[in-house]
């Protein structure tokens, strides 16, 4: 790409819109050293990943032995079990649920599953394997359970507890060859073994370790400072009221300075007293179904490197510069917060059609967003306030400038390698997050989720007619209070599945992580 590299510059020439650049996946350790990064041959490989891959959740009579019943199918089969909940069903008389977390190692899971489906009265599968969930029960809209005997609904696998994060730590997206051979460190020896440097670290991270410091290099640090300085010019005018209120908070707590990378740790800590955010490190694009798993638990995966020396103005890839400068200011806003948490909320067990569509509302909104203040259009996305070439341009004439509408906006294509043809302008910052969370309770899901911070685990709530009187005492109580504590109450936070959903369930049944009433793990 030829992008100029003069500071200020706005008119950067665009590529035409690619949104077909092939995303493959990478999983560490890689093979060799080699490999990582801008290796075209690492990046090749497809990721199995079978620990705990795959989670089921199913219901049985309870008589002597059915849970021994139900452990031996598993057995038979030579399916691993990792992790067993049991209760008896809450509004069920004489039924028992459970859930299993298990690997398919010995490709013994679909037998295990064809035959708990002899004995079990609904059966859930949740498979990381699959990103498509099977089609419901046809006969639902007459109102039968959502799951009845022998039918089975797949539900791609989502993370239920925030350690189940380290589950994904360690795979990756790459842009394919189109990006490497673009890409300015492709060629760069010694910044290709510094990006090894920072995977490592996200690599073997887990949840609960302190985030690892790191020493930037005084060419790192130089790039950052260009950046720094040059945003910092544009704000006043360019960033919207919110970012601006924040940043200063920045330079204060946590070492925002043009001759200071902040550490990670610093910049969590400020989070965590503001919103209750974390950051993880990751060694970069995560997959857009990770991504939204990720912020479900408001989590914040985090690069740590940053881009190449060369190219300060625009980069592709998310790095140090995007995630600090462009995301952090406003996850540290209580309102974007409880935004980002809700559409990763959303996005837990969807199929992928819907999680392109939710990626695609968090593109417009979150990563390239602009809306209107006082009359004049400001920015408020990250990759927008991470860019000083984007950001100018944006607020240009040059780009289209289109009102933000979900449902319409879920389907626009967009490039992920050069500058964004089009934006998407909300009226308030406000309106943009009711028009999601709007959105996210239209999408089609056999269960709903709630957030326990307590456990930072969530709850999977299967029932439709729960779920609709749950969701309409929560609208209540929002309608009823203006404060911002309603919003905020971890409590009442909870995405709606749609009431138009065509299985309206019967059975009322909420899965407690917290409290099953017996609860052990292998
Ligand atoms: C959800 C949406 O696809 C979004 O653009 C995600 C994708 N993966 C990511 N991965 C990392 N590391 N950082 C990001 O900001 C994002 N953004
Ligand atoms: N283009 C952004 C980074 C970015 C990458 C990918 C997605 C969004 C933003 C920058 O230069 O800072
Ligand atoms: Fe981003």
């Amino acid at each position: 790409m030829d992008l100029p590299l003069k500071n200020g510059t706005t008119d950067a020439p665009l590529k035409r819109a690619t949104l077909d650049i092939p995303l493959k996946k990478v999983q560490f350790p890689l093979d060799s050293e080699e490999e990582f990064p801008y290796a075209r041959r690492g990046y090749q490989k497809e990721i199995i990943d079978t620990d705990g891959s795959t989670s089921l959740m199913f219901t049985v009579q309870s008589t002597v032995g059915a849970l021994a019943k139900a452990l031996r199918i598993f057995e038979e089969n030579g399916v691993n079990l990792m992790h067993i909940e049991s209760r008896p069903s809450k509004h069920n008389n004489g039924n028992y649920d459970f859930y299993v977390a298990c690997d398919d190692k010995h490709g013994g899971l679909v037998s295990a599953v064809d035959d708990l489906k002899t004995m079990a009265k609904t059966l859930t599968v949740m498979s990381r394997a699959t990103g498509q969930p099977s089609e419901p029960d046809t006969d639902a809209k007459s109102g039968r359970a959502f799951l009845t005997l022998s039918q089975t609904l797949t539900v791609p696998w989502f993370p239920r507890k925030i350690s189940d994060l380290d589950r994904f730590a360690n795979q990756i997206l790459s842009y394919g060859s189109e990006l490497e051979a673009d890409h300015p460190g492709f060629i760069d020896p010694t910044y290709r073994a510094r990006r090894k440097q920072f995977a490592d670290i996200a690599f073997h991270y887990k949840h609960g370790q302190p985030l690892p410091k790191v020493e930037y290099t005084e060419e790192e640090t130089k790039t950052w400072g260009t950046i720094f300085r040059e945003l910092t010019k544009l704000y006043p005018t360019h960033a919207c009221r919110e970012f601006n209120h924040v940043f200063p908070l920045l330079i204060d707590n946590c070492g925002y300075r043009e001759d200071n990378i902040p550490q990670l740790q610093d910049v969590a800590n400020f989070l965590k007293d503001c919103t209750g955010f974390t950051l993880r490190p990751v060694a970069g694009l995560l997959s857009s179904r990770d991504f939204l798993a990720g912020l479900a638990f408001r989590v914040f995966h985090s690069t740590q490197y940053i881009r190449h020396s060369s190219r300060p103005l625009y980069t592709p890839e998310p790095d140090v510069c995007h995630e600090l400068i462009g995301h952090v200011p406003l996850l540290a806003d209580p309102a974007f917060a409880q935004f980002s948490q809700e559409i990763g909320l959303a996005s837990l067990g969807v199929s992928d059609e819907y999680i392109e569509k939710l990626a695609t509302c968090y593109w417009f909104t979150v990563e390239f967003g602009l809306c209107r203040q006082n009359g004049a259009l400001k920015a408020f996305g990250a990759g927008l306030l991470s860019s000083f070439g984007e950001l100018q341009y944006c607020l240009s004439d040059k780009p289209e400038v289109r009102p933000f509408n979900p449902a319409k906006t879920a389907e626009q294509k967009y490039p992920i390698t050069e500058y964004q043809p089009v934006y998407y302008v909300a009226d308030s910052f406000e309106a943009a997050k009711e028009k999601v969370s709007q959105f996210a309770a239209t999408i089609p899901r056999a269960f709903s989720v709630r957030y326990d911070p307590y456990t930072q685990s969530v709850q999977v709530i299967n029932s439709m007619k729960q779920v609709t009187s749950f969701a309409m005492d929560i609208r209540g109580k929002d309608r009823n209070s203006s404060s911002q504590t309603s919003v905020d109450n971890p409590f009442v936070r909870m995405i709606a599945a749609s009431p138009n959903a065509s299985f309206a369930g019967q059975n009322v049944d909420i899965w407690n992580h917290a409290n099953t009433d017996a609860s052990f793990v292998l």
